[in-house]
């Protein structure tokens, strides 16, 4: 299906697409920024600048692309998200995380006769009262005192989401009256390093688990209910203490109940809420803890913002689409397999990884609607760190290396610290980096510096070669006012938007995630063979051969 709609975009590319050099389009069209940026200023999030002139494209490629809106019906699909179709059909859901954050007085969204927007603000509002409470003191620890520090376990969209918003808008909390930690890995280290630097007495635990049956987080939630209730003294009441320092985020009443968690101290969120993109729900308690619920609030109403812009701004001037678009384009014509994700903002370091769940979770998928395997690329890798800590690690590679990476840069015109000229040297090296990425460096600009600086001819035959920059790499330009949580907030549902318009024109379900239950299975069918005697004979000789070199020599 989706074949037929490339076929024009198809004969494009090769007459004149793989051909384009971004280079000589600037030289040849004095207005190539202004027709290919995309400026808005949102109420609340502010000024954002989507500049994507930098990229293997022209006006006849702009066309043709955003005739892929129209021809994949990404704007029904979409319409059909936000109205709460059950559009995950895979596993009978709608999908509704816009509803999580829609901030109309009288919206109402309806899912299986329910409105699920009185549901999401009921939460809302328990949320508030609770972190009021904790913020405030009012709520205390088994021993009279204040809590002083939360505990994340989850993992995956459990985790993800809350620690990327925290690391993001840290400059909105106080870390000396509230720490927040993060506990994901099942491996003991991980909940061991945290116990070290917290206090039983003055930690609230989140279980966040939208399960509550995920083998990590449960079974990181029990060893730290162990080590709690082995920290209490004597006499200490431990279903209270329990009650005082234990709440689950969850859809699972059922499962939160049997692990000791009173139905008041669970914060529920909906099927209708994927992992991935749960942090708007109750797994944003943490968040709402650290920097306190009016916060997070302005970061939902961010989100809403660019769910209103994704609803209604033109397909040429929709910042969702467009990046979607310029994604396809790298990924299913010129064969561009990974896209890098570079914030020019220390507070953005863990962005990158957030959208490794939520591009690779989303669009990692090989059958499409109608069952069957699809013969184009899909999802991309996703990857990135924030500038400049790339700039000596891998950028080599982007500039000179055999592989083209399609970059968006991300950067805040404001720093929040805005400390003598880091921020200008911040972001010249952003403006640097997209220029010299595209502009390259010639063989005769290079020849022509070696000798400036009295090179011998006979050693510049020898390293001009390794000093020229083909250049042609692709880059997108985001650019925002300031990092606060409205403008994060917008940003998240800028990426969000853009997974979705990418998963509809793959003509694939974007909102399950079968590609994880297998290696959950095995390992489940593993972990009672590492603790039997005997060697292990039952599987192929590789995986045979590696659980009994681990039996052989380990201590169990
Ligand atoms: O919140 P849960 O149910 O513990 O799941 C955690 C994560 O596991 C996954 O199901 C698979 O990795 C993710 O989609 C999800 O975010």
């Amino acid at each position: 299906m989706v074949k037929e709609q490339f076929k024009e975009l198809d004969q494009h590319y090769q007459q004149v697409g793989k051909n384009i050099n971004i280079k000589e389009e600037f030289k040849n069209n004095a207005n190539r920024f202004k027709e290919f940026s995309v400026e808005t200023k949102f109420e609340k999030s502010g000024l954002f600048l989507l500049d994507y002139s930098k990229n293997r494209i022209n006006k006849q490629t702009m066309g043709l692309l955003l005739n892929l809106i129209d021809s994949c019906k990404v704007e029904q699909f979409r319409n059909d998200m936000f109205q709460g179709k059950k559009i995950n059909f895979t596993e009978d859901r709608a999908v509704l995380h816009t509803a999580l954050r829609n901030r109309d007085p009288n919206a109402v969204i309806m899912v299986d006769g329910e409105n699920v927007v009185k549901q999401v603000r009921n939460v809302l509002l328990k949320m508030r009262s609770f972190t009021d409470r904790v913020r405030s003191g009012t709520w205390k620890g088994y021993s009279g005192k204040k809590i002083t520090d939360v505990v994340n376990i989850g993992i995956g969209g459990s985790d993800l989401g809350p620690v990327m918003v925290c690391n993001a808008l840290k400059p909105y909390a106080n870390d000396k009256e509230l720490r927040v930690h993060f506990v994901s890995n099942i491996d003991g280290t991980h909940m061991a390093e945290t116990f070290k630097v917290v206090n039983p007495e003055t930690t609230l635990f989140i279980v966040a688990s939208k399960t509550f049956t995920t083998q990590e987080t449960i079974t990181n939630a029990l060893t730290a209910r162990q080590w709690f209730l082995s920290n209490l003294p004597k006499g200490t009441d431990e279903k209270l203490a329990i009650a005082q320092h234990f709440v689950a985020l969850s859809t699972n009443e059922r499962e939160v109940t049997k692990f000791g968690i009173l139905v008041e101290n669970m914060f529920e969120f909906w099927d209708w809420v994927g992992g991935r993109y749960s942090v708007w729900s109750a797994i944003g308690l943490p968040v709402a803890l650290y920097i306190g619920m009016d916060r997070f609030e302005e970061f939902l109403a961010g989100a809403y913002e660019m769910d209103t812009h994704f609803l209604l701004a033109p397909k040429h001037q929709n910042l969702p689409m467009i990046m979607a678009l310029m994604g396809v384009w790298y990924n299913n014509f010129f064969g561009f397999e990974t896209n890098a994700i570079l914030p020019y903002d220390q507070y953005m370091n863990r962005f990158p990884a957030y959208f490794q769940q939520g591009d690779m979770e989303s669009n990692g998928k090989y059958i499409n609607r109608e069952g069957q395997s699809v013969d184009y690329s899909t999802g991309p890798i996703i990857w990135g760190e924030p500038g400049t800590n790339g700039q000596h690690a891998f950028y080599q590679l982007i500039h000179q290396g055999r592989k083209v990476i399609p970059c968006d840069f991300i950067a805040p015109v404001e720093s929040q610290n805005p400390l003598g000229s880091h921020h200008p040297i911040l972001l010249s090296n952003f403006f640097a980096q997209t220029e010299a990425l595209m502009m390259g460096k010639t063989r005769e600009q290079v020849e022509a510096e070696l000798k400036k600086d009295g090179v011998s001819a006979e050693r510049i035959a020898e390293i001009a070669p390794h000093k020229v920059f083909q250049g042609n790499r692709p880059t997108n330009s985001i650019m925002i006012q300031k990092l606060t949580p409205h403008s994060l907030g917008a940003l998240v549902a800028l990426y969000e938007h853009k997974i979705f318009v990418q998963g509809i024109i793959w003509n694939i379900n974007s909102f399950d995630q079968w590609g994880v239950e297998l290696g959950k299975q095995l390992a489940k069918s593993i972990l009672p063979e590492l603790t039997t005697p005997g060697q292990v004979s039952t599987h192929d000789s590789s995986t045979n051969g590696l659980i009994n070199f681990f039996k052989t020599h380990s201590k169990l």
